[in-house]
């Protein structure tokens, strides 16, 4: 489940967060910079607002010296929240400061925010992971240079997300995302995944915060458990018949044709160690969306460009087949998806272009109602 985390300045749009669903308010001065620290009396007034109704995070200055640090620490614990993050420095130190903070990490989540835009060295996850802190947290330093996912690839945010997982850490994503991200960063597996320009008007993070926008966002991260219950029910109404199923057996076509890139690709050895141009032609049959021009309604075309961009991430792959399997299968991973037709060609191998094309269908359409 990837929780929302929403970023605010006061009690009043943390109580807008709450309202529209976020799962994490997250106390912060988006005047002060990516990472700009609230006051501890501000801090003090969100958590006492929020009364527990969900966990409050906020933001520590890191100190230069350690014992000022310590103290930072101290003081934004008093203050109830749950978690605390701060920018992990990528100075040559960082692994003193990590563990330095371990006996920190044991009185609250403590959360390493690496800024992909700087340089994040991921060799000091597993630092984190044994002064026992709680996650590790992408964000962008500089919100006018591009969201996270121009700077990162889904590939490289799946595979940060994976380090994390495996060292028993939690993985957030956030920076200067906008609601067409959402959907492509579900697929990277990352726990949270954090907002603050686009819950805002005109998406912008020192502006206020709409409350269109705040539920465009929830609306767009599958919900929690006790909603997925009620959704539950509600199949069961449909499969005894009490309630048609919304356009069950409509669907549009999103396509992605000609998309033509350089992969490693054959069984041949003269295949091997060189790129060939391959051509896709994926068409997703969706689940007919009832509302227009509603991002909530959309299967993006980025999120097929994305799952093919991953493939060629994981390196020579010898049967265009397995490219058409895995991609086939990651486009079902998205539930409007309901069939895709996937078309995989290498254009160097003969005048014209061989491949194949495959179609496979979501089988557990059916299997989601309940008997
Ligand atoms: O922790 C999350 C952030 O506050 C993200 O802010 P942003 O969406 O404006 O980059």
């Amino acid at each position: 489940m990837t929780l929302m985390l929403a970023s605010v300045l006061s009690r009043e749009e943390a109580e807008t967060a709450l309202a529209y669903g976020a799962d994490i308010i997250d106390c912060k001065d988006p005047a002060r910079g990516a990472l700009g620290a609230l006051s501890l009396a501000q801090i003090k007034e969100i958590v006492a607002a929020v009364a527990g109704r969900r966990p409050v995070s906020a933001v520590v200055d890191l100190p230069h010296d350690a014992a000022h640090a310590r103290q930072a620490f101290e003081e934004a614990i008093e203050t109830g929240v749950e978690y605390v993050k701060f920018a992990l420095p990528s100075t040559p130190d960082a692994d003193e400061i990590i563990a330095a903070l371990a006996p920190i990490a044991k009185r609250v989540k403590l959360v390493a925010v690496l800024f992909a835009d700087l340089h994040p060295d991921f060799s000091r996850l597993p630092a984190l992971a044994k002064a026992g802190f709680h996650g590790a947290m992408l964000d962008t330093a500089h919100k006018h240079n591009g969201r996270l996912i121009d700077i990162m690839t889904v590939g490289a945010l799946s595979e940060f997300a994976a380090s994390c997982h495996e060292l028993r850490l939690a993985a957030g994503l956030a920076g200067a995302l906008e609601p067409p991200d959402v959907p492509r960063l579900l697929v990277t597996g990352a726990d949270v995944i954090g907002f603050r320009g686009a819950l805002c008007e005109q998406g912008d993070r020192q502006g206020a915060l709409s409350a269109a926008a705040v539920a465009l966002i929830r609306d767009l991260i599958p919900t929690r458990p006790d909603v997925v219950e009620e959704m539950a029910a509600e199949w069961a109404l449909i499969a005894r018949g009490f309630i048609q199923p919304p356009g069950v057996d409509d669907t549009d076509c999103v396509f992605l044709h000609d998309y033509v890139l350089p992969m490693e690709v054959g069984a041949y050895a003269h295949e091997y160690g060189h790129t060939q141009r391959v051509r896709f032609n994926v068409d997703a049959e969706v689940t007919r969306a009832e509302i227009s021009d509603d991002m909530r309604a959309v299967f993006s075309y980025d999120v097929i460009m994305d799952a093919i961009k991953m493939i060629l991430a994981s390196g020579h792959v010898a049967m265009v087949e397995t490219i058409a399997e895995r991609l086939a299968e990651s486009v079902l991973l998205h539930e409007r998806v309901r069939a895709v037709t996937v078309q995989v060609e290498k254009l160097d191998v003969a005048p014209g272009a061989v491949g194949v094309k495959i179609r496979r269908e979501r089988h557990d359409h059916k299997r989601a109602v309940p008997d």
